[in-house]
């Protein structure tokens, strides 16, 4: 294993949470612990991502999301990382092919928000990220609908997990997906930055 990569362990499950984190909110530390419980996660990584490839503006510097979410985490089941900078990727296919290279028996389950959900066929590659980790979709505010009606939901509804086996997910043979509904915390980055507080 690189050394300038984060540790883990053979047959640990790990929550793969990518986003901006600009900035980082207590939407994001409720998700990621809600995830760990239900989904049975052993660790949850905060992917903070050079860029989100499909939103036009560029976010604040790389180092200054870091340094906030490292801040905001107290949780030791949660690691914050820079890893997709580290190995050069962006795009989230790429990077889960070259972490499940980079860590043999490590079970990967991508994380995100119910909005991603709702984009997720735009993604570069999508079904492939489908078919090679189980993924795991959290609701968020005002997003109930749209999630529903998402294409990859629709085209994927055959392997959608039922939110009372959730914790199947982890060891779940992909395409496997699960929606769960949770107390919803109606914090945005974007209403953070609108407040000038960021
Ligand atoms: N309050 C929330 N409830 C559920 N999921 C959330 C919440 N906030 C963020 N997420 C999810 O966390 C991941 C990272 O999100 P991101 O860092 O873009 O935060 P954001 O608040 O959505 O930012 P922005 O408003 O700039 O789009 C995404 O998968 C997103 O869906
Ligand atoms: O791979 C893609 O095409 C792709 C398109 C949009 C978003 N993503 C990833 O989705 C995650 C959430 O992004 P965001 O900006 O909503 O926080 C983050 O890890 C992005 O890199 C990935």
């Amino acid at each position: 294993m690189r050394s300038d990569l984060p540790f883990a362990v053979p047959g640990q499950a790990i929550g793969l949470f990518g986003g901006s984190f600009d900035p980082p909110h207590a939407g994001h530390l409720h998700v990621s612990r809600e995830a760990l419980k239900r989904f049975g996660l052993d660790r949850v990584w905060w992917l903070v991502s050079p860029g989100n490839p499909l939103k036009a503006r560029g976010p604040a510097p790389l180092p200054r999301r870091m340094a906030a979410a490292r801040a905001l985490v107290r949780d030791p089941r949660i690691l914050v990382t820079d890893v997709e900078a580290r190995i050069g990727t962006r795009y989230t296919a790429e990077t889960i092919a070259q972490l499940r290279g980079l860590y043999p028996g490590v079970r990967f389950v991508w994380l995100m928000g119910a909005d991603n959900l709702a984009q997720f066929h735009r993604w570069q590659r999508w079904e492939e990220i489908l078919q090679t980790v189980p993924v795991g979709v959290l609701a968020r505010p005002g997003q109930g609908i749209s999630a529903r009606t998402a294409k990859a939901a629709q085209v994927y509804r055959r392997f959608k997990l039922p939110a009372a086996q959730a914790r199947r997910l982890a060891t779940a043979e992909p395409p496997a997906w699960c929606f769960l509904n949770l107390p919803m915390v109606d914090v945005s980055s974007t209403a953070i930055r609108a407040r000038g507080e960021w």
